[in-house]
């Protein structure tokens, strides 16, 4: 019996299939499939499918989003800017999930998170027109007080902590200041009665201290999985990625 089979399902891993599109976009092949990653994702473990369509479509593109729909087993969580063009192709598409995020185009990736408190009515009116289309709606914000309650105010039931700062910390020093601004700001989602998830730049060696949150229920990690698949494959780097994820929030070894 495998590790993950002898343990149970304590945090659950959204497998982010945007950089398998980057790739093939490299040269405009049809290989990699990001519709063959999504089910081999969920065939490994993946409890959720993660794509961000953005607006430049630099990775994901429409037609992956519409293909893939309708193929997985698990859930979809799309992730999109808060424009009428996303919001329309949401509400068409209906995954069972979308998680509202900030874009700018010249961005190499998400830089922050939403500034819900700035653009609030219009966040509380896509709020309204994706959950009244039967989606969840997660907003992806920083661990800040502020927007963790703006994210309430607006009705998301669930919010998705940006811990790029976290991943970027340069020193161990500020690395520890920042899981910390994460552990509260855990602490204030859940006191206002939000599910929280997590997401942005965990790899294999930082994703454990977050992993081992116990309020937190879902990671959203991507980059350093297809990263990891290019050595080891991609099933095995998502079932070790979930693996270390259960390890560290059991507080065992991994073996
Ligand atoms: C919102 C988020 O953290 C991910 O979707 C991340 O943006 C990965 O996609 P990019 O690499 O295009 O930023
Ligand atoms: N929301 C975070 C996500 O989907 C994956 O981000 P990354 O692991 O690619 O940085």
């Amino acid at each position: 019996m495998s590790f993950l089979q002898a343990n149970p399902q304590v945090i659950e891993l959204g497998v982010n299939i945007d950089h398998v599109a980057t790739l093939r976009n490299a040269r405009g092949t049809t290989y990699p499939d990001p519709v063959q990653a999504a089910l081999l994702a969920e065939e490994a473990g993946a409890d959720a499918i993660t794509l961000h369509l953005r607006e430049d479509r630099r990775h994901i593109r429409d037609a992956d989003v519409e293909a893939i729909r309708p193929r997985l087993t698990t859930r979809m969580n799309l992730e999109s800017a808060v424009t009428p063009e996303m919001l329309d192709f949401a509400c068409r598409i209906r995954p069972q999930d979308v998680c509202l995020v900030p874009e700018r185009r010249e961005e190499v990736t998400t830089e922050g998170g939403l500034d819900v408190r700035r653009y609030f009515p219009a966040v509380q009116a896509a709020v309204r027109q994706l959950r009244d289309a039967g989606i969840q709606v997660s907003l992806f914000i920083d661990p800040d007080d502020e927007q963790i309650a703006a994210a309430a105010e607006a009705g998301a039931p669930v919010i998705e902590l940006h811990t790029g700062r976290y991943a970027d910390a340069e020193d161990a020093a500020r690395q520890a200041a920042e899981l910390e601004r994460i552990r509260a700001g855990v602490i204030a989602g859940v006191r206002h009665g939000l599910k929280v998830n997590a997401g942005h730049g965990l790899h294999y060696t930082n994703v454990q201290a977050i992993a081992a949150i116990p309020e937190i229920a879902e990671l959203n990690i991507g980059h350093a999985i297809v990263a990891q698949a290019v050595f080891s494959g991609w099933q095995k780097a998502i079932r070790d990625m979930k693996g270390i994820m259960i390890a560290a929030r059991l507080g065992k070894a991994r073996p």
